[in-house]
């Protein structure tokens, strides 16, 4: 039978996430790119996104959000990217540490574990999948750091602790970000010795922050697509200490079963 186009079954609605952050910017362009002048675009938050993708999966409506791995819901939904010819959304990317300038001299203990710091998808997936389940953030960063020795030996091998030096971190509440924020908090904090805070803001004051040096790190920076603009703004006063996490993706999806939508061009019928 005539099924009424996705865009007539969303309401030409994609679920969107935070204003202002990369994945925002990128669909803002898919929908140049791919022609979707009659889509909207909704501004909404990570958690707002999640709980729209949630009420949707529970009834089996149809929904188009923004999505980016890793990320908890391809574990709890059956869901899939849609193609993106265009590469608007760029190749697989990476999270890079990002530290303020001066930091390596202010501070070379924690410098260097920052240097260091790496893990892979499904290491950041057991912190994401524990703080989902509702396990506290900090919690489920002790969990992971007590449970994974050699990991964290490879990122503190041969440093000296200090005694109580403050350090702050700043993060945008993206569940990837809670869960890599929390671990790097963990070990500067039982494992370092320094007393560290983690401040959840936006992402255009999470830039700003390490770039005029109130903030002394972020373990957050998507490059080189995602957060590009604000690389292009801030970079060049930033110390980039390179990839935390390789792989990553994100992009437009959909629970499996919307069977016919599997490109954002089929968004245009
Ligand atoms: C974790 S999301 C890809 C971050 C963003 O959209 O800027």
């Amino acid at each position: 039978e005539n099924k009424p186009s996705v865009g007539k079954q969303v309401n030409y609605k994609i679920t969107g996430s935070d204003p202002g952050s990369g994945l925002m910017r990128l669909t803002a362009q898919a929908m140049e790119d791919y022609d979707l002048s009659n889509w909207t675009l909704m501004e909404s938050s990570a958690a707002g996104m999640t709980a729209q993708l949630d009420r949707a999966y529970k009834n089996k409506e149809p929904i188009v959000f923004v999505a980016w791995s890793p990320h908890w819901m391809f574990n709890t939904y059956d869901l899939k990217y849609l193609d993106d010819p265009k590469l608007t959304y760029g190749e697989p990317e990476e999270i890079h540490t990002i530290a303020r300038l001066g930091l390596k001299k202010d501070h070379p203990v924690a410098y260097e574990f920052l240097d260091r710091f790496n893990w892979t998808s499904d290491d950041m997936g057991e912190v994401m999948v524990d703080i989902q389940d509702g396990m506290e953030p900090e919690e489920a960063a002790a969990k992971w750091v007590n449970g994974h020795e050699g990991k964290v030996q490879e990122w503190i091998e041969g440093l000296t602790p200090v005694k109580g030096d403050s350090f702050i971190l700043s993060y945008v509440a993206w569940d990837s970000e809670l869960a890599s924020t929390n671990v790097v908090r963990y070990v500067l904090e039982e494992k370092l010795g320094y007393r560290a805070k983690a401040l959840q803001v936006e992402i255009g004051p999470m830039w700003l922050g390490v770039a005029n040096g109130d903030v002394d790190a972020i373990v957050a920076a998507w490059l080189p697509v995602t957060h590009s603009d604000y690389w292009e703004q801030y970079g060049e006063r930033l110390d980039d200490l390179g990839a935390n996490m390789v792989n990553v993706k994100s992009g437009l999806a959909v629970p499996s079963y919307m069977e016919d939508v599997n490109s954002i061009e089929d968004l245009q019928l």
